[in-house]
């Protein structure tokens, strides 16, 4: 059977979209992890299945490059809408179901506004904070990032045991850019590896930094902006978006017997 598909990026962090309106696509696990593979097929971070869904405009089910179903995915979530005008679905703005309940986004100037779920907790420790931005997210803010161990002190914390229950956590390491903006790098868990941005994870390093909205953010696949409402200095965040480009690199089509 031959899978069409498109390959999109945001700041980076890469998915295969594949149009499955009419749910007629059947994936198992180990192909999309066959697919998501760089060396033995397309490469990309995670794949993305756009679904029609009768109370929204469409449904987002992701995947992460080992083929599990994901939680929440900010940077996807910014491919899927654009993805979604790209087919004719939807015009600048839309409301859309995913893992974690529905979002309202909108394309403006070349970028996707992408509204997150509220968040409602941040549990501060002495080194490090955690909270759940759709998916879960440790942030530690550090010194030389540009030389940080993330793989390794990043596998560290996500097979560390205290996140075992929520199925692990993503990794985040931060520092103050002299510019001001916030510099961030990833270790993603259902990649393994350090991915070039993370949507929900910047979005969690903003929400807890401290800083005033919006937020600037760098990370090694390009900027990104995290507006959001704060509730009368607390850990309860509201209007929370997600601000930056979706592109489209390719389209091509696999012949998934070969795979
Ligand atoms: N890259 C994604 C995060 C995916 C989360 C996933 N890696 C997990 O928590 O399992 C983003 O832009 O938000």
């Amino acid at each position: 059977m031959l899978l069409r598909f498109h390959k999109y990026h945001g700041t980076g962090n890469d998915f295969i979209m594949v149009d499955d309106r009419n749910q007629s696509v059947k994936l198992s696990q180990a192909m999309i992890a066959r697919l998501c593979n760089r060396h033995f097929g397309i490469g990309a971070d995670g794949l993305i299945l756009v679904r029609n869904h009768p109370e929204y405009d469409f449904e987002m089910v992701y995947h992460n490059a080992d083929g599990g179903v994901g939680t929440m995915c900010g940077n996807g979530g910014r491919c899927t809408v654009a993805f979604a005008h790209a087919l004719g679905i939807i015009g600048t703005k839309t409301r859309f179901l995913a893992a974690d309940g529905p979002h309202e986004a909108e394309i403006r100037e070349g970028l996707v506004y992408l509204h997150m779920q509220a968040v409602e907790g941040i549990d501060r420790a002495a080194d490090h904070v955690f909270l759940d931005t759709g998916s879960p997210h440790y942030v530690k803010w550090v010194d030389n990032l540009a030389a940080y161990d993330v793989v390794g002190e990043g596998k560290a914390i996500r097979y560390d045991e205290r996140f075992a229950p929520g199925g692990g956590t993503n990794v985040n390491f931060v520092e103050r850019a002299p510019d001001g903006a916030v510099q961030v790098r990833t270790y993603e868990r259902g990649v393994e590896d350090e991915t070039l941005s993370c949507g929900t994870g910047v979005t969690a390093v903003a929400l807890s930094s401290g800083l005033p909205s919006p937020v600037r953010i760098s990370t090694r696949g390009g900027n990104l902006r995290v507006a959001f409402e704060q509730i009368d200095g607390s850990n309860h965040f509201q209007n929370i978006q997600l601000i930056g480009p979706a592109q489209t690199v390719f389209t091509g089509e696999v012949d998934l017997k070969q795979l």
